[in-house]
């Protein structure tokens, strides 16, 4: 539905997304966070088609600012507010608010922002285009807790990295930084797999390409070796070469698409890194709300060395005679900060529903969200290897959302993560949005940009959910049943033989509704017995197509990880961990055979009663 309203107030605003909703008949969806869109009049529609794209991950308000201060003395001396309200259609669940800032109101955009945040929810600001010179301080940057800018749109890009480093506070990013992240879990995963010394590196890429630099920069602060910028043709980043005693390791991209890594010792790879487009880089941006340390670390890092870097004036783009320039040798203190030590676990009081056979859920509370996914990546990493200690392989089963893809991206920077033989891990998936192969709202997509495509899997131990368009085609059922059959497979397949295997670790985020997987509360898929597998056709939560383990299926894991980061899962594990029906509150049914694990940080943990947490 859309509303236009022209010289309007905040008031009106909030007034017309109320009645919106109302005639959509969808009054309280669950809205993650407030993006703010900082932008004009000839870009607002890229950046706002790629903000709805992301935001069919993290359901969100968008609030568009377009400024137009007039250019005549009495264009600019009147003020005017107009407004374009969208809630549904393109918008998926979200909603979307378009302001357009006549004349003087041009210069107090935060006093019309303000009143239309959503409450007790995060704020992003994104100006994908020109930057604040301090987005902290900027009067919308402060209202937010994470602020985007993007490097690359800058007149002067490696300049504008330059200011970045100056300007850097906590809860600042940059798109630059984001298109690099790719390339890091594949390198880092490479390190990990030939842990031998680096003698020196060669970074190459197009000239004036920000990401190029911050790549260069975040290698020479983590391998503290000499790292040599080189010009190319492109597109963006082309190769990483880590000169060893062995030979060279080299990550090669030719076509923007698909690279080759070569490790001395080892078959060449291809490996998937396409250049991602800006729905996708903001998405993996809203993904986490940290601070992001590695970025300011890389960003502070080359200050120096950035500024001796040329800017668009149509030289080399080196320092040198030979198309490079050396970024340097680090002086700083060390790369991780470390896994942090085993967090205290209580046990909650008494217990939710009574799961026969099933221990009552442990409770362990983190300080905050970057705590919960590098803790929990560390205990991962322990149970995989002790499961392939005890058993040769280990099976995990993997879950989608902020915290099961932030948990992967954790997993590929984690310091351990060579202690695994990943090439003897099962994986398996608790459910999928039922879309095309490779769409970036799948579960399967998602895991393996944030992890996967940079691990040496055995690609027969992955198994994905099936997709749309495929052998079920658009048939979620059949596509369950399949699954099915493969899982079962999997556990023997005899007549005595269980249905699915015996996961080890089995991963689950908490919706804010309490969903767990794809089960729903009061969806007959919760109530589930007969089948291990689902098709669920309408999904409160978008995508409405999915596929879904069944609670019998979640049950037959040793242990189940419950995560739930956020004031805005609050409410949910309250309810979930006192919560006695499962078909109310789908996380309270969904228990390990061994144990079972609820993983929050303190705002998750909030409201909970004062008895769980004693
Ligand atoms: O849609 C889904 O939501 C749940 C929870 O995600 P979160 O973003 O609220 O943590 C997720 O675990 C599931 O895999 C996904 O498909």
């Amino acid at each position: 539905m859309n509303i236009d309203l022209t010289d309007t107030t905040s008031g009106q605003i909030n007034a017309a997304l109320v009645k919106a909703r109302r005639a959509m008949g969808s009054p309280a969806v669950g809205m993650v966070l407030t993006l703010v869109i900082v932008t004009d009049e000839g870009s607002h529609y890229d950046a706002l088609k790629a903000a709805s794209e992301a935001s069919r991950e993290h359901p969100s308000r968008i609030l568009v600012v377009v400024r137009r201060p007039g250019r005549s003395p009495r264009d600019r001396a009147t003020a005017r507010l107009d407004a374009e309200v969208r809630v549904g259609g393109g918008t998926g669940t979200g909603e979307t608010v378009l302001l357009r800032l006549h004349g003087e109101l041009a210069s107090h955009a935060h006093s019309v922002v303000l009143p239309l945040l959503l409450p007790d929810a995060p704020a992003v600001v994104w100006w994908p285009a020109d930057g604040p010179e301090h987005p902290s301080k900027d009067p919308l940057g402060v209202l937010a807790q994470r602020r985007i800018t993007d490097a690359a749109e800058n007149e002067d890009p490696v300049g504008a990295l330059a200011l970045r480093a100056r300007s850097y506070a906590p809860g600042d990013t940059d798109l630059a930084w984001t298109r690099v992240t790719l390339w890091r879990s594949v390198l880092a995963a490479a390190l990990d797999q030939k842990p031998v010394r680096i003698d020196g590196a060669v970074v190459e890429g197009e000239e004036y390409n920000p990401s190029t630099e911050l790549l260069a920069l975040w290698l020479a602060r983590r391998l503290d070796v000499p790292v040599e910028r080189r010009v190319s043709e492109g597109p963006g980043i082309t190769a990483v070469r880590l000169a060893t005693g062995e030979g060279d390791i080299c990550l090669e991209r030719g076509d923007g698409s698909l690279a080759r890594l070569v490790v001395p010792g080892q078959p060449d790879r291809n490996v998937a890194l396409h250049r991602r487009g800006t729905a996708e880089l903001i998405a993996e941006e809203l993904r986490r709300l940290d601070p992001d340390e590695t970025y300011a670390q890389a960003i502070c890092f080359g200050l120096d060395r950035l500024r001796g870097r040329p800017a668009a004036d149509g030289t080399d783009g080196t320092d040198g005679t030979d198309g490079t320039d050396t970024v340097g040798r680090t002086e700083a203190g060390p790369e991780n900060p470390g896994a942090p030590g085993e967090p205290a676990s209580k046990v909650p009081d008494g217990g939710p529903v009574d799961v026969p056979g099933a221990p009552p859920p442990r409770l362990t509370v983190h300080p905050d969200p970057e705590t919960l996914l590098r803790a929990t990546a560390a205990g991962l990493l322990t149970a995989v290897a002790e499961a392939q200690s005890a058993r040769g392989t280990a099976s995990l089963v993997l879950t989608g959302g902020r915290n099961g893809i932030g948990l992967l991206a954790a997993l590929a920077q984690a310091p351990g993560r060579s202690a695994v033989d990943w090439s003897r891990v099962d994986l398996w998936w608790g459910d999928e949005r039922f879309l095309p192969d490779g769409d970036p709202d799948r579960n399967h997509t998602q895991a393996r940009l944030a992890l996967l495509d940079g691990l040496p899997l055995d690609p027969a131990r992955v198994h994905p959910m099936p997709a749309s368009g495929g052998p079920h085609g658009d048939d979620a059922a059949a596509a369950a049943e399949a699954y099915a059959a493969e899982l079962a497979a999997a556990a023997g397949g005899g007549r005595d033989a269980p249905a699915v295997p015996s996961f080890d670790v089995l991963l689950l985020g908490l919706g804010p509704d309490t969903h767990v997987a794809s089960l729903f509360p009061e969806h007959p898929a919760v109530r589930e017995e007969g089948r291990t597998v689902v098709g669920v056709t309408d999904s409160p939560k978008p995508p409405p197509v999915r596929v879904s383990l069944t609670l019998p299926a979640l049950r037959a894991a040793r242990q189940v990880w419950l995560l739930a980061a956020g004031e805005d899962k609050a409410e949910a594990a309250a309810g979930a961990l006192t919560a006695e029906d499962p078909f109310r509150a789908p996380a309270t049914g969904a228990r390990g055979r061994e144990r079972t694990l609820w993983i929050l940080d303190e705002a998750a943990a909030s409201r909970l009663p004062a008895s769980a947490r004693s």
